[in-house]
């Protein structure tokens, strides 16, 4: 379970994000939308513990993952050290991993030799090889085609059903919030509130 109680966040003297409570339990999909610039990065960046500078109560698993916009591949190791490295999972595990996202065959590439749409799934088989008891996805499929996003859609989806994180979701994309997320939420105002969808 994720508990958020947050009283304020600020940047400098600017509050940003307002008062709001947020609970997701195991196998729960929140799906956050909201402007550009309404502070789901932040707020999310507050859920992964990535952000400990604002007022408030977070609670959340220790076993924790997040994909970002850009799939932040470390890019002087290959595919399988991506999966490895940050993880501390067996070689084996990583491997059947990178299979089961379609990766099978590419483990010794490099980050700049694979495509866009394979530098995500690196993202999604490193979120997931862990079973994560939390995930947090930052518009995770965003500057991809329909097609490809569909089958990522299809994947992650099938991912989160086995291993069932609470996830957090946001994004911009009415079709991944509609396909995801079991409840809906929105940030609005400044400071942001999040209003349930
Ligand atoms: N490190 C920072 N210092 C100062 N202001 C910041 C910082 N990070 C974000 N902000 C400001 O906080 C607000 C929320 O930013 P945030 O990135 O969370 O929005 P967002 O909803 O994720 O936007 P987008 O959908 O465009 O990614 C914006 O006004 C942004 O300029």
């Amino acid at each position: 379970m994720i508990t958020l109680d947050l009283v304020e966040k600020r940047f400098g003297a600017v509050p940003v994000l307002g008062p709001m409570r947020l609970c997701v339990a195991r196998g729960e999909v929140l799906g956050i939308s909201g402007a550009s610039g309404a502070g789901k990065s932040t707020l999310l960046r507050i859920l992964a513990g990535l952000d400990g500078r604002f007022e408030g109560e977070l609670s959340a698993p220790g076993r924790r993952a997040m994909v970002f916009q850009s799939p932040t591949l470390m890019p002087w190791r290959t595919v399988l050290d991506n999966v490895t490295i940050p993880t501390g999972v067996s070689e084996a595990s990583a491997r059947e991993m990178l299979a089961r996202v379609g990766l099978g065959g590419l483990e010794g590439r490099w980050p700049g030799q694979i495509s866009l749409g394979q530098a995500r799934r690196v993202a999604i088989a490193r979120a997931f090889v862990g079973a994560p008891e939390m995930l947090i996805l930052d518009e995770p499929f965003a500057s991809l085609d329909a097609e490809r996003i569909e089958d990522l859609l299809a994947l992650t989806a099938e991912l989160i059903a086995e291993i069932r994180p609470a996830v957090v979701l946001a994004s911009h994309a009415e079709a991944e919030l509609a396909r995801l997320a079991t409840r809906r939420a929105r940030l609005e105002g400044r400071p942001a509130r999040l209003v349930a969808h």
